[in-house]
């Protein structure tokens, strides 16, 4: 087991690189299913346990994929035939598994996939992905945890998501890209995920308008070839450098950073009294002696990104009075905080909506992460606390932060990564020694 252990207290200055998103690089590695002939290159890509999983999950599909960790590269190739099912060991490692889904059913009018099912955050049902596949013309069934799609070949329609679901409007994108026809889709995620999954698209030869506005219109082609692409740059790592500043009375340069993607951010950090400098080679954030408090509602694009939630209730707690958080997104992403209240936060939950009752003088204390966002707000609470902080439950950080702890330590956080024996090596080894 590792855990990450900080001593809080400095003031973080320097800058700081920032990888590609994770959150385009899933969808977009998905999309390589559809390149019929030529090479996807893949460049900036973020070396995270996801990526792994998702190469992993396309090789087992018959993917030729090379991932190139010193460049940054990741070569695909799908011109053999490919397999249309996902079996469940893929797909319960990574929820985002299930945009293979859409790709496979453009290429080969057919998709068999495990069931994702929930995760610490929340339930997170596919009902909208399937709705939209069957607005295309395809029968889906489930049985046995798996869910099947098929058509005899997709149909272009107009399709309404009741809520503009991220994945769903990823699957549904790449599904109508080989349908006959157009294929309207109103209501869409307009994250700028969507817009570099859209720009991927149409360099292989699709003709997909509209992305980053709330309707996306596909006309759907004969087929796809592979390309080259450089992935957008992760807009929650960089938000989460920039809490990372504010919180510490910092002065940080969070390189090459993109304001248009964080505006919602950049505008709750000035409303506490952050200042940010919009420069031509990133943002700068500088923290405040006091930060002020503020209400906060996370909401689909443009509006305040859940996956900045966790990060900004440690900022809100450190703040002088009470703010709010209302996660409208999620209906279970508020873990976190009860491993904050060991570290001597103070809050209330009422429903959605949470009161954080700041300030807090942190403690250190030894906490465990239960998902991705958590364990970098946890870590990020350690980074103000009095004393030492253990986070444990690594793995959720390595799904989507590359060496967060060297990245923290090279703007001057006393922060390290230790292996320690888990409780199970310790019983093996005591026996060992007795016998
Ligand atoms: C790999 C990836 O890109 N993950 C992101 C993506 O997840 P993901 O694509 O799973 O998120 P969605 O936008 O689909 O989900 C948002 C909400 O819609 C609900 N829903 C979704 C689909 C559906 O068919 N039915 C339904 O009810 C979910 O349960 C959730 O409450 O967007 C989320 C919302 O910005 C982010 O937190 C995740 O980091
Ligand atoms: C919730 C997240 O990711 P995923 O949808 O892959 O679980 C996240 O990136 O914070």
């Amino acid at each position: 087991m590792e855990k990450i252990i900080v001593h809080g207290g400095r003031r973080l200055s320097g800058s700081v690189h920032i990888e590609g998103a994770k959150n385009a690089v899933l969808p977009i590695l998905a999309a390589s299913i559809l390149a019929q002939e030529d090479d996807m290159v893949l460049t900036n890509v973020p070396i995270l346990s996801d990526v792994y999983t998702m190469n992993n999950v396309l090789r087992f599909l018959n993917l030729d994929v090379d991932f190139d960790e010193d460049t940054n590269t990741v070569r695909l190739n799908a011109a053999k035939k490919l397999s249309t099912q996902a079996p469940f060991e893929y797909v319960s490692k990574m929820r985002a598994s299930i945009v293979v889904m859409g790709p496979l059913l453009a290429r080969y009018g057919h998709a068999r996939v495990a069931m994702p099912g929930g995760c610490a955050i929340g339930s997170r049902p596919v009902d909208l992905h399937l709705k939209g596949f069957e607005a295309l013309g395809a029968t889906i069934s489930q049985h046995d945890g798996y869910i099947e799609a098929s058509a005899d070949r997709l149909v272009g329609t107009n399709i309404y998501l009741d809520f503009p679901s991220v994945g769903a409007t990823q699957n549904i994108m790449m599904a109508a890209t080989l349908a006959e026809g157009t294929t309207t889709i109103e209501n869409v995620a307009r994250e700028p995920e969507i817009v570099d999954l859209a720009n991927v698209l149409n360099k292989m030869g699709a003709k997909v308008r509209g992305a980053g506005t709330e309707t996306i219109r596909i006309e759907g082609v004969a087929e796809l070839h592979g390309t080259s692409h450089y992935v957008v740059q992760d807009r929650i790592e960089a938000g989460t450098f920039m809490v990372a500043a504010a919180l510490t009375q910092g002065d940080v340069l969070v390189e090459n950073a993109i304001a248009e993607h964080n505006k919602p951010l950049i505008s709750k950090l000035e409303e506490m009294g952050v200042t940010v400098q919009e420069l031509e080679n990133g943002i700068r954030v500088i923290g405040p002696e006091q930060l002020k408090p503020t209400n906060v509602k996370t909401l689909p694009h443009p509006g305040f990104p859940t996956d900045m939630q966790p990060q900004m209730t440690v900022l809100q707690l450190c703040a002088q009075g009470t703010s709010t958080l209302t996660e409208t997104v999620f209906e279970n992403r508020f873990m976190h905080l009860e491993e904050l209240r060991r570290m001597n936060a103070n809050f209330k939950v009422e429903g959605r909506t949470v009161a954080l009752y700041g300030p807090t003088s942190f403690n250190g204390a030894e906490v465990a992460a239960t998902d991705l966002r958590a364990a970098a707000a946890l870590v990020l609470a350690g980074l103000v606390a009095n004393g030492y902080t253990q986070v444990t439950n690594l793995k959720y950080l390595d799904r989507g932060y590359y060496e967060f702890h060297l990245k923290l330590r090279a703007l001057g956080a006393e922060i390290e990564r230790v292996k320690v024996p888990d409780q199970e090596e310790i019983v093996l080894k005591s026996k060992a020694t007795k016998e």
